[in-house]
């Protein structure tokens, strides 16, 4: 029937039978005939995609499986901001390598000394630790620790070394920590060359790690499990990538300032490590150590993993992926550490931790609210939701920092706290803590074979007392239920960092070196520093020095003496660089060619933004995304082209 329902007009509409005829003839012929192998080409690609779609389901599913085994076996990722040095290790001689195998093997001390006991006793009430925490773990501890041996291992890497640049770390005897990295979720990130990116160190002669695995990242394998991956993802290189073997050990060290300093400086009798991981957790005394590794590294010409396109970080909170290094080239190269790296981190007591991190980050969505801290945690249990951004500031932000679920709602926490220390310990050579700075640094000293002046710093990023609060006892207590996951694992390696005292340095020597350490610091607060101390950023003259403000807190920095010059000046201002400076100085010296790029591309965004909207957005949206996706940056080996004006 027609619209109108008039039947003379349908049939006027649909035309004559035999024209109808023709058309559906005629339609079959061109199927059957010129576009016939169009269709088989459309059936074809219909049948692929669905063999593709199984065979991803297939995958997924192995995947899944894999994870899960991981799972089960409580392995944990971790996000690390890692910063590595290295350098060929060339300049000792051989017998001063051999002497590194007597460098920190640690023995089992049955018998605790008794004033040892008291005093770790009186450090654990002055950190809020109840005696004896921790300490069952003590046997695992010096087991794994012992398994490190470090001091071996750099012998072992450094004699391979010295062959000509080639060398096989396999052939060290013991298996250092291993991180693989990306390869539990392949993302598909295949970065191009970008030539421009290699420093001219990337492209020495390489020394080969044959065996090394790939050693940074953030999700920790079980060396179990690797050949399984491996098996799943053949792409995985046995090699370690040649853009880690390049710097030349260039000895010159910035002349230490002060005279006087002959102790400090005195060349250990051992191989220094150079080969380092550093996993920086947040509120720790992170940026201080930060920049003991940048002065070291710095003065000697060795190379650190920067974050790609001059970030900050290694794109945190996101794991960590060896792609985000900038000067690594392919998806291949996916070992950013040789396995003989040191790897050490810091934590600090989740109290005061928590206190300064309520101050700090006071604008994530957690805190805002809040008008104390004692508040927040009175009702945190009923307003704290964990998938906000950011909110993982507000828990257990130790054990995230280290790549574990941060929450407490796991019905064994015991267990979780217990899987979370095995698995540090399985993957670090060394725990800091920061309420012993000091003694911190005489630990990493003996731990890298580094000298006294290596290790002494100023306080970076401190707040001023003024933004600092004092915590009722209950409050104090409401703290670490709130972060119990991280009490423990704080609680067991404040335990086991003493008996490490007790069982490497033993307590007279460790107050020797201390008052020894703190004589040096305050000779150079002395000759550095015009007021004597940190001062409130207002006060700080030289903007380039002024330290990041963040949150509620008032971060201090330092003014140089006036009429420091040469090696002297160049000394104090290195020991009071705030971290972002410093990072962004290794990136400019390391990747002078991309940091030129970088700092046009984004004097062209400035002049963008001076432009009216509709010519500003393209060039502006091409920036962001090319400097926000560092896969496709690289892919692309270009920074945006100077856009021309209509
Ligand atoms: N040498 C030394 N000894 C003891 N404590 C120290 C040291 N250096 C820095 N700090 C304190 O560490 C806090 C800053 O930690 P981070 O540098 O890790 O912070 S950040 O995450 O990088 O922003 C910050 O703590 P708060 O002042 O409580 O916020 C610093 O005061």
């Amino acid at each position: 029937m027609g619209d109108d329902g008039n039947p003379q007009r349908v049939a006027e509409s649909v035309g004559p039978v035999d024209g109808g005829m023709w058309s559906v003839r005629r339609l079959r012929g061109v199927l059957c005939s010129h576009l016939r192998f169009m269709w088989i080409a459309l059936m074809v690609l219909t049948v692929l995609c669905v063999a593709m779609q199984i065979l991803g389901v297939v995958r997924q599913s192995r995947n899944d499986k894999v994870l899960k085994q991981f799972a089960n076996e409580k392995l944990f990722s971790m996000r690390l901001t890692i910063e590595f040095q290295e350098t060929l290790a060339t300049t000792q001689q051989p017998s001063e390598r051999r002497q590194s195998d007597h460098v920190p093997l640690i023995e089992y001390i049955q018998d605790i000394n008794q004033g040892m006991a008291l005093r770790r006793e009186r450090n654990n009430q002055q950190a809020g630790i109840i005696p004896g925490v921790g300490l069952q773990q003590d046997r695992r501890a010096r087991k794994i620790t012992t398994r490190g041996k470090p001091g071996r291992l750099t012998a072992a890497a450094a004699a391979a070394r010295t062959e000509e640049g080639k060398s096989d770390v396999s052939k060290s005897s013991q298996p250092a920590p291993r991180f693989v990295s990306e390869v539990l979720r392949p993302r598909g990130n295949h970065f191009a060359t970008r030539g421009s990116a290699v420093s001219p160190r990337f492209t020495q002669p390489k020394p080969q790690h044959s065996s090394a695995l790939l050693a940074a990242s953030q999700r920790g394998i079980n060396p179990k499990n690797l050949e399984s991956l491996r098996r799943m993802f053949p792409s995985l290189p046995r090699t370690t990538s040649h853009l880690l073997s390049a710097a030349s050990a260039n000895i010159a060290a910035a002349e230490p300032a002060a005279a006087g300093a002959a102790v400090a400086r005195a060349v250990p009798a051992c191989q220094p490590k150079t080969h380092i991981v550093f996993l920086k957790t947040h509120k720790t005394a992170s940026s201080t150590i930060l920049n003991i590794l940048y002065r070291y590294g710095d003065s000697r010409n060795l190379t650190f993993a920067l974050p790609l396109n001059k970030h900050s970080q290694l794109f945190y909170p996101m794991y960590f992926a060896a792609h985000f290094v900038e000067g690594f080239r392919s998806r291949a190269v996916k070992r950013v550490m040789p396995e003989d790296s040191f790897y050490f981190s810091v934590l600090r007591n989740p109290v005061s931790m928590m206190e300064s991190i309520f101050i700090y980050y006071k604008s994530i969505p957690a805190f805002h609210k809040a008008r104390s801290l004692d508040d927040f945690l009175t009702n945190a249990a009923h307003s704290y939701n964990t998938s906000q951004t950011n909110n993982h500031y507000a828990r257990n932000l130790l054990a995230y920092d280290f790549g574990f679920d941060n929450n407490n709602n796991v019905v064994d926490i015991e267990r979780q706290a217990n899987l979370s220390i095995s698995t540090i310990e399985k993957s670090f050579h060394l725990i800091l803590i920061s309420e012993y700075f000091d003694e911190s640094m005489i630990l990493l000293k003996n731990a890298l074979c580094w000298s006294l002046d290596d290790v002494v710093s100023f306080k970076l990023n401190s707040r001023s007392n003024r933004t600092r609060q004092v915590l009722s006892p209950g409050t104090m207590e409401k703290i670490k239920a709130w972060n119990l996951l991280d009490w423990k694992i704080y609680s067991h390696f404040n335990a086991t960092f003493w008996r490490r005292v007790e069982e490497t340095v033993g307590e007279a020597e460790m107050r020797r070196e201390v008052a020894q350490l703190q004589e040096r610091r305050s000779q150079l607060m002395k000759t550095c520093l015009k007021e004597g101390g940190a001062v409130d950023p207002s006060q700080v003259k030289d903007s380039a020095l002024k330290p990041f403000q963040y949150g509620a807190a008032v971060i201090q920095g330092y003014n140089l003496n006036p009429g420091l010059s040469g090696a002297t000046r160049k000394q104090c201002q290195d020991l009071i660089t705030p971290e972002l400076q410093y990072t962004s100085a290794l990136y400019t010296k390391q990747f002078p060619e991309l940091a030129a790029k970088l700092v046009s591309s984004q004097k062209q965004a400035a002049a963008n933004r001076a432009m009216p909207p509709v010519v500003r957005t393209r060039t502006e949206r091409q920036r962001r995304s090319l400097l926000s996706n560092p896969n496709r940056a690289y892919r692309n080996q270009t920074y945006p082209s100077p856009t021309r004006l209509p």
